[in-house]
Order: C-alpha cells, then sequence, then structure tokens
C-alpha cells in the first residue's frame, strides 16, 4: 500500500464547526488510479490538499509506504507525493521565466539536467524553446497545465493528487493531459488520486472511486479502468 489514511479528518478554522473531511479511510496501491468523485464543496480538495502535505489534518492518520507521515514532508515524502491543480497558476511564481520554473525541481533534488536535454524532455509536453523565456501570464492555460505536469513527472513522485486536472481545458488539451499521465503511469508505475466531478473521467480513468458527500468518503468499484 503506497498511501492510507486512517479516520482523517479536517475542519477549517473559520468554518463554525463545519466537517470539510470527516474521518475519510482511503488506500492507494502502486501503479492504481483511485478517483474521488462528488459534488462542489464535498470535501474532495481538501483531501487533496491533506495527501499532498499541504495542510495538517485535525485528526487521524496518514501512511506513505507504511511509515506516518505529517505535513510538512520532507525528503523521500516530499517528492513522492505531488500535487497537480486545476489552475496551474497556482504552482509558478508569476515573476519567473518558465525556463527557471522548469529548472528549480532539478535543482531542488540534485537531478542532472543540461539545456538541450530539457528542450528534448519538453518537446514531449508540446513545449519549445521560445516558451522558455515567457512568464505565467504570457502563457495559454493549455501550455502552462503540460509545463506544471512536466515539472511534476521530471522528479518521478510515486504518488500524484490529480485535482480536476483538465476541467478548464480544451478537449484537444484534456486529452493530451490525460494520455501523458496514462502513459506515464504504465512506464512508471505511478498511482494517481483524481479528483473530479466527472463521473464519466473517473470511470473511464479509475479503478476504484471513492464519492464524496459532505466530507464523508465511501468506496465503489468503479468499471476496470481501461489501460
Ligand atoms: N479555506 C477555506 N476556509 C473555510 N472553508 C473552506 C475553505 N476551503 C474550502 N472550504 C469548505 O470546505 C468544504 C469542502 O471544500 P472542498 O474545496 O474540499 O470541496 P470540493 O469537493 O473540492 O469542491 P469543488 O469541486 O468545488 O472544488 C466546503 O464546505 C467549502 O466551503
Amino acid at each position: 500500500m503506497i498511501l492510507q489514511t486512517e479516520k482523517l479528518t479536517y475542519k477549517y478554522p473559520n468554518s463554525h464547526g463545519h466537517t470539510a473531511v470527516d474521518q475519510a479511510d482511503i488506500s492507494l496501491h502502486k501503479g492504481e488510479t483511485v478517483g474521488l468523485f462528488g459534488e462542489s464543496g464535498s470535501g474532495k480538495s481538501t483531501l487533496g490538499l491533506i495527501l499532498a502535505g499541504l495542510i495538517k489534518p485535525t485528526s487521524g492518520m496518514l501512511r506513505h509506504n507504511g511509515e506516518k507521515i505529517s505535513a510538512p514532508y520532507k525528503g523521500a515524502h516530499r517528492r513522492g507525493i505531488q500535487i497537480l491543480f486545476q489552475h496551474p497558476e497556482i504552482s509558478f511564481n508569476p515573476a519567473l521565466i518558465l525556463l527557471k520554473s522548469m529548472t528549480e525541481p532539478y535543482n531542488i533534488y540534485a537531478l542532472p539536467y543540461s539545456y538541450s536535454s530539457l528542450l528534448e524532455y519538453l518537446k514531449h509536453y508540446g513545449l519549445y524553446e521560445e516558451h522558455l523565456y515567457r512568464t505565467p501570464a504570457q502563457l495559454s492555460g493549455g501550455e502552462l497545465q503540460r509545463a506544471a505536469l512536466a515539472r511534476i513527472l521530471a522528479i518521478q513522485p510515486e504518488v500524484i493528487v490529480l485535482d480536476e486536472p483538465t476541467s478548464m481545458l480544451d478537449v484537444i488539451t484534456q486529452v493530451q493531459i490525460m494520455n501523458i499521465l496514462k502513459d506515464y503511469q504504465s512506464k512508471n508505475n505511478v498511482s494517481y488520486i483524481l479528483i473530479s466531478h466527472n463521473r464519466i473521467l473517473c470511470e473511464k480513468m479509475c479503478g476504484r472511486i471513492y464519492k464524496v458527500e459532505n466530507g464523508v468518503f465511501t468506496e465503489e468499484y468503479g468499471r476496470p479502468t481501461d489501460k
């Protein structure tokens, strides 16, 4: 089991007692895609933020590869669990050109790269030299989301939380992103948590689905994946 939660609970400090995530028991295996499906406000993104180590649960426990972890993650946990947001701007410093943002993970994790290897790598994401000298505001939503994904995959995480990764994109870019994710998973055995209010997408991508209603996560079995 790569990720497991036990009675994970979260109440926002200003929420007057409302429980955003209510004793969630979630499990994720290596190479698996699990869906979190539910209406707006049901608690999906909050659980995603907890799993990614960006907020600390009010109570409950989270394990990564059997080891108890708590935010902010460090070392292998930090590198191993990543999140792709619906709005990729969140992940980029607005003042930096893309070249600076793209080299960041290589520098943080001391991974080898060269300018030409970076250019070659980015080609697979439909990004070219011309894009590297623009700031996030000078890139389209689709380009920025592909850059966000390229940046995450460069560090070879074990788990990626995909929080509505395609809902702001046109259909062609949606398909591109989903194909990159599927292809990467088949080669690297990465695990995904797919957060979506789109039942069809969840059923297409996920082996298992948790239905989310008012903070309560209930496991359902979706159709087998078509990987
Ligand atoms: N920063 C915050 N402060 C207080 N309450 C919040 C905050 N963020 C979310 N909430 C509340 O927590 C609950 C769960 O929100 P969450 O964003 O996790 O839902 P969601 O299922 O991801 O919704 P969506 O599909 O619209 O993104 C909602 O009632 C929401 O209003």
